[in-house]
């Protein structure tokens, strides 16, 4: 079976095997209702504009220093503005029952900045070069690159593409994008076996995941969204307010907390963070909570001072809770690109992160970066951020992910192979 054909089935065929279903019966969930998707804003910026964007800037992030009130009240009206049209109950009953043509519809609509700069390019260069030689290798070569999908990888691809295309005797430029998606889910496959599943302990036993990652990439409202989702799967889930430089920090988890409807434990702003998490461990454990979710701070001095923070924390959880935390989770703003990696880098030195979660994925142009973080990083994405709804915080999924940058290609590259059968 064709590539497309194998991708078909699993990105249209019925419910998606990685998204956990509810234990919710038939009645409890009559129609399946697809939310509304909201417009994406409109792309601002010209290639030349992002790729001059990415530049490296240090990675020491100043904490932001808004006073608390107007934290508070930006914090309420962001949470205003992804408020979805059920109340959270309802919500939760529907569960996470969504095709897997809805999420892969996720994965379609967030990319659609990058499909509109990167692809449209690859399929510009298709129209112009008819037949596959060395100066369409070349362009495809910067497109990439322009994509932020990474050096080596790049290099990679077009090796595999070059050999590939001998191999088969492949002549015409049609349809390349069928082949470029293949093996671009190859190369990220083949970067790392390790599973994109979240290090679960069986319900009964307490799972810690920690968050880390600088301010203003999104990990309060990720830590709601992961929040939400576990919720809505049936676990019992609890926030500590482990940011206590941030002013607002902890206002803010408290009100993501409210909305999800799961209870925050916190000290007072300046209080020291391994406090807050042997409270927030205590009270879990006390609680018989299935994951408590601990968001930390943001900043990052210098690596000597983060690693500390977070040696003092990760030694408080394991000596509470044996193999905890069980989960380190890096939350990265994908606008930031290559910016992205060079935190990533700092962080990986400083500790043992498990997984990634790239927010913000539908707000760049430039969506090769999964790419590059996970051939660079050896770390697994576990979740992308595709929109402020809710349920736009989705596990990565390769094929997903290509068919988000290829749609509209590889349907048509598909609809001739069915014409053809
Ligand atoms: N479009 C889009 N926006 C997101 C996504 N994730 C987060 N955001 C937005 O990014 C903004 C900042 O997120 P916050 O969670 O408030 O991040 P922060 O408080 O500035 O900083 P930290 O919590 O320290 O990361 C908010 O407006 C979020 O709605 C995403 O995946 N897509």
């Amino acid at each position: 079976m064709s590539f497309l054909k194998r991708m078909k089935e699993k990105l249209m065929g019925g419910p998606a095997k990685e998204e956990p279903v509810v234990e919710v019966t038939e009645q409890e969930v009559p129609v399946q209702e697809e939310e509304p998707q909201k417009a994406l804003p409109e792309v601002e910026a010209t290639v030349e504009e992002v790729v001059e964007e990415v530049k490296p800037e240090p990675v020491i992030e100043q904490p932001k220093e808004e006073p608390v009130e107007e934290v508070i009240e930006e914090v309420k009206n962001e949470v205003a503005e992804v408020e979805v049209e059920q109340p959270v109950e309802q919500e939760e009953q529907k569960g996470w029952f969504k095709s897997a043509f809805s999420i892969t519809e996720k994965f379609k609509t967030g990319l659609s900045k990058t499909r509109d700069s990167f692809t449209s390019k690859v399929n510009d260069l298709v129209a112009r070069y008819r037949t596959v030689d060395e100066d369409f290798f070349e362009e495809l070569e910067e497109v990439l690159l322009q994509a932020d999908v990474g050096f080596e990888t790049v290099m990679e691809l077009i090796e595999v593409l070059r050999y590939e295309v001998q191999k088969k005797n492949i002549k015409s430029t049609d349809g390349i994008q069928a082949l470029i998606s293949e093996k671009l889910v190859e190369i990220y496959e083949k970067a790392g076996e390790d599973s994109i599943e979240l290090n679960l302990q069986p319900k009964g036993e307490l799972t810690v995941i920690l968050f880390v990652g600088v301010n203003g990439v999104g990990k309060t409202t990720t830590i709601g969204k992961l929040a939400h989702r576990l919720k809505s799967e049936g676990r019992s889930v609890m926030l500590a307010a482990g940011d206590t430089f941030r002013a607002g920090a902890i206002d803010q988890l408290q009100v993501w907390g409210d909305r999800v409807g799961v209870e925050v434990i916190k000290q007072s702003e300046g209080s020291d963070p391994a406090a807050v998490m042997y409270d927030a461990v205590h009270a879990a454990k006390n609680r018989g909570v299935d994951v408590l979710i601990c968001d930390t701070a943001g900043r990052l001095q210098n690596k000597v001072n983060l690693m500390k923070e977070l040696e003092k924390v990760n030694r408080i959880i394991s000596r509470e809770v044996p193999n905890a935390p069980h989960e380190v989770l890096l939350a990265l703003d994908a606008t930031t690109g290559q910016n992205a990696l060079v935190q990533a880098q700092t962080f990986k030195e400083a500790t043992n992160v498990t997984g990634i979660v790239l927010t913000k994925l539908d707000g760049t142009a430039k969506g090769g970066i999964v790419i590059a973080i996970r051939n660079k990083l050896h770390i697994p994405v576990k979740f992308v951020g595709l929109g402020e709804q809710m349920d736009d915080l989705q596990p990565f999924d390769a094929e997903r992910y290509v068919y988000g940058l290829f749609a509209d290609a590889l349907d048509e590259q598909l609809e001739k192979e069915e014409l053809e059968d």
